[in-house]
């Protein structure tokens, strides 16, 4: 099991609650999408996944251990199994992209191994080749403030894939480009993913998106699960209620989409509920 929430709340410092009695399994190597409108908590839920937002109420287990009440130590530990592929990446303006992809592995090397790195990459060849696979090795050397906002989602994500994450967390990780890139560039997420047998959770905004690639789609609503189902299973009735009242009409946002893309639309069917946790 990559993560288990049982009745987890969360507040952001001096906020009101932001997620209420969450209850969530997400085995080994699972890939889930999760969607829901502007405010729904979609990047609050990752930042408790990832540790930098405690639980208040309820437990949470990552990779079976509670991290509210792990030493520094262990922390450390066991955030650099984790990627996080932020939406604006906080990447340095003038850092070379080399430097700020080798600094995925940081976490698990030695504090002069990880000094050295920083000044000198030591691994080029094995950042090339992660960079070629999201087709950036062309800019290996070139500074972060000189690519583009798209460029930048690739760099970070390019990132996580040297890191070697086991659980990699995304929030909004295709947002600045265009629907083309995105939609391969969460096809190749995913097929890595999968071949490493990595745990994925991304947050998309993109409806049509979440459900091509992603085998598992939560949909949250004000702090809230409202259905966790197989893609296949989520109707147009679950995606009205989801984004009601919302500024996002569902059937026009998918329309466009598909006809940006010109893509199958999505496969809607019988709902049915997500596997239970064990
Ligand atoms: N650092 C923060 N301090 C206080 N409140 C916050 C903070 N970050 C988010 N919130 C609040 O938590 C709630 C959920 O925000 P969150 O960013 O998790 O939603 P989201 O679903 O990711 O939204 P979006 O799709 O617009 O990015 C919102 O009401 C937001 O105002």
């Amino acid at each position: 099991m990559s993560i288990r929430f049982d009745g987890v709340g969360a507040a952001h410092p001096g906020g009101k609650p932001v997620l209420h009695g969450i209850d969530l399994c997400i085995k080994a190597g699972e890939r889930v999408a999760v969607i829901g409108p502007s405010g729904a908590g979609k990047t609050s839920l990752l930042r408790v996944m990832g540790s930098s937002l405690p639980a208040s109420t309820g437990t949470l287990r990552v990779f079976g251990d509670e991290p509210v009440i792990l030493s520094g130590s262990q922390l450390k530990r066991l955030r650099s199994r984790i990627g996080l592929i932020h939406q604006s990446p906080p990447l340095p303006a003038r850092q070379r992209v080399v430097t700020a992809v080798s600094a995925g592995r940081l976490g698990q090397w030695s504090t002069l191994r990880a000094l050295a790195s920083l000044c000198y990459p030591l691994d080029i060849a094995g950042v090339r080749a992660t960079l070629r696979l999201l087709d950036l090795d062309d800019k290996l050397f070139e500074r972060c403030d000189q690519l583009s906002g798209g460029q930048l989602q690739r760099v970070g994500i390019a990132r996580v894939l040297y890191q070697q994450a086991e659980l990699i967390l995304a929030d909004e990780p295709v947002s600045a480009m265009d629907p083309n890139l995105a939609d391969h560039t969460l096809g190749l997420l995913n097929r890595l993913a999968a071949e490493r047998g990595a745990t994925l959770v991304a947050s998309l905004h993109a409806v049509d998106l979440a459900l091509r690639h992603f085998p598992r789609v939560v949909g949250l609503r004000s702090g809230a699960v409202v259905f966790d189902c197989p893609a296949s299973d989520v109707t147009e009735a679950d995606l009205q209620a989801l984004y009601a009242n919302a500024n996002i009409d569902v059937a026009d946002e998918r329309q466009s989409s598909d006809l940006r893309t010109q893509a199958d639309p999505p496969h809607f069917s019988v709902r049915s509920a997500a596997p239970r946790c064990l």
